[in-house]
């Protein structure tokens, strides 16, 4: 398994140490999944349908706990924090999550979106720190110009694209220690989700990035590192040229050739 080609000279921001994730006794969607992440940088999980690319991101903040029968075994290291021994509304927020389908929370304006996390935590600002954290986020998504005069309307007003970027702010927000995306834009149209991609360069000057993608000219097109999953279990980590071009593992090439997928 490749690791070393990945360092950057940084500490890891986000390790995993043999993770696992069993839906039912006996069989795991995620079989012992061990690297590391590291800072400002993006990382695209890809691999075929049902491989446990979205099982390992929703363990990554502890989704999975909203259902006692799914048991995540292993270690999760967050900024040297044990995810899974810590409160999961921490965790959620040093782990921001943003979705395939943009999901505002629809009866909330535009400058309450982008707070949901801290009413949800139960965090109270000033009102002076709340209008700076809603423009500083939707300044950091390129979406303060476009909602700045409309911000009490409802988050469901906006595109689709305009919609994500606000949930990416609501994300963002928090200061998450990385930034946690399940396809995000799959739901989107070429020009929004060149918008999306261009953002997350962007955006990894300051945070990290893990995104699932099934679109692979995207995760070329803008990922440091990939990593190639299949049956539950991470089959190849390497940089994302490197892994492009000359892959370690057969199955990753036959994925990348399309042989399979
Ligand atoms: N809630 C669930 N209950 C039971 N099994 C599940 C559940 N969610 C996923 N699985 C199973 O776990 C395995 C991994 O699914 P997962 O959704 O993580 O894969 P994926 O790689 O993200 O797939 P896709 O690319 O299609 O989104 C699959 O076999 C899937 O059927």
């Amino acid at each position: 398994m490749e690791s070393v080609k990945i360092a950057n000279g940084k500490t890891p921001v986000l390790q995993l140490k043999e993770v696992s994730v069993s839906y039912s006794p006996g069989s795991f969607a995620v079989n012992k999944v061990s690297t590391n992440i590291y800072p400002n940088t993006i990382t695209a999980i890809m691999g075929p349908s049902g491989c446990g690319k979205s099982t390992l991101l929703r363990a990554i903040n502890r989704m999975h706990d909203l259902y006692p029968h799914i048991k995540t075994t292993g270690e999760i290291i967050l900024k040297g924090k044990n995810v899974l021994a810590m409160d999961p509304m921490e965790v959620r927020r040093m782990a921001g999550m943003v979705f395939q389908q943009p999901n505002p929370f629809p009866t909330m304006s535009i400058y309450d979106n982008v707070l949901a996390g801290y009413k949800l935590n139960g965090i109270r600002l000033k009102k002076r720190e709340r209008d700076e954290i809603v423009e500083q986020s939707l300044q950091s998504v390129g979406l303060w110009d476009e909602v700045k005069d409309v911000m009490t309307k409802r988050g469901s007003f906006l595109s689709g694209g305009q919609q994500q970027r606000l949930c990416i702010a609501r994300a963002l927000a928090l200061n998450p220690e990385v930034l946690l995306m399940d396809e995000p834009t799959s739901a989107l149209d070429p020009i929004s989700t060149n918008k999306i991609e261009e953002l997350l360069l962007q955006l990894k000057k300051d945070f990290t990035i893990i995104i699932v993608t099934h679109n692979m000219s995207q995760a070329a097109r803008i990922s440091d590192n990939s990593m190639f999953m299949y049956l539950g279990e991470l089959v190849e980590h390497g940089n994302t040229t490197q892994m492009f071009t000359k892959p370690q593992n057969k199955r990753t090439e036959e994925y990348l050739t399309g042989v399979f997928g």
